[in-house]
């Protein structure tokens, strides 16, 4: 329990944050990663709305699905060309949503542990979060390739838990998809969603949640007030 300013307690003790689509609007570099990949493979250029509907379930299937006119196209092939563009462009014009950052340093003032759980694979999830600078108010990051399973399988949001050192009914999931949602239902853990991300093309109206809060720091005020 953490005391809060009012003198009352609080009963979480840890929030996961999904990275894309909820802390940082990173489509832009994948969207000029995906569209350097389908150069390469000479390929024309899909337009950047249509890809964000792709984001969510990792980089394999959004190259997979960023691939749907191309079938004999050979995946290893595409995934090292993926690969190689989105490590240059990477972080270059993601950028934090409006009250994300606030969000983030006021969830820390309320003496809550933080992990970003992300289905980006692990190389590029640290030099993001560095090139952003979002890396110094969290304590862990799970990535889509850190666990066996990645959303909306539960294990990512347990690994987090247990490197927070809170369980499922201490932590609060922040997200923008039904990954996140499934994901956290399936812990046993609070969900919350912000309505601005990706969602694979969906309303976040769509999804089971606890709240739908505006921002990362609205996320803060609903946690203060619970
Ligand atoms: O890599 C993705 O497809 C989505 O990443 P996220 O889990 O941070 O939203
Ligand atoms: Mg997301």
């Amino acid at each position: 329990m953490i005391r809060i300013k009012n003198d009352q307690m609080m009963k979480f003790s840890a929030v996961l944050l999904d990275l894309d689509g909820t802390l940082l609007d990173s489509l832009p570099d994948l969207a000029q990663a995906v569209n350097g990949m389908r150069a390469d493979l000479g390929l024309p250029a899909l337009d950047t709305g249509r890809i964000g509907t792709y984001i969510g379930k990792g980089a394999a299937v959004l190259v997979q699905r960023s691939l749907s006119d191309a079938p004999g196209q050979s995946h290893q092939e595409a995934m090292a060309r993926f690969r190689h563009h989105y490590q240059d462009c990477n972080g270059r014009h993601a950028k934090p949503y409006p009250g994300a950052m606030e969000g983030l340093s006021r969830l820390r003032d309320m003496g809550l542990k933080l992990a970003v759980v992300t289905n980006k694979p692990a190389q590029f999830t640290q030099p993001l979060l560095e090139r952003t600078g979002i890396a110094p108010f969290v304590d862990a990051s799970v990535s889509g390739d850190t666990c066996a399973h990645a959303k909306p399988h539960p294990e990512p949001l347990l690994h987090a838990c247990r490197l927070l050192g809170a369980t499922p009914a201490q932590a609060v999931m922040i997200g923008d998809s039904v990954n996140d949602a499934q994901a956290a239902r399936a812990a046993g853990m609070r969900m919350l969603a912000v309505p601005y991300g990706y969602n694979e093309g969906h309303d976040v109206r769509s999804l089971e949640v606890d709240a739908i809060v505006a921002s990362i720091l609205d996320a803060a005020e609903w946690l203060a007030a619970h």
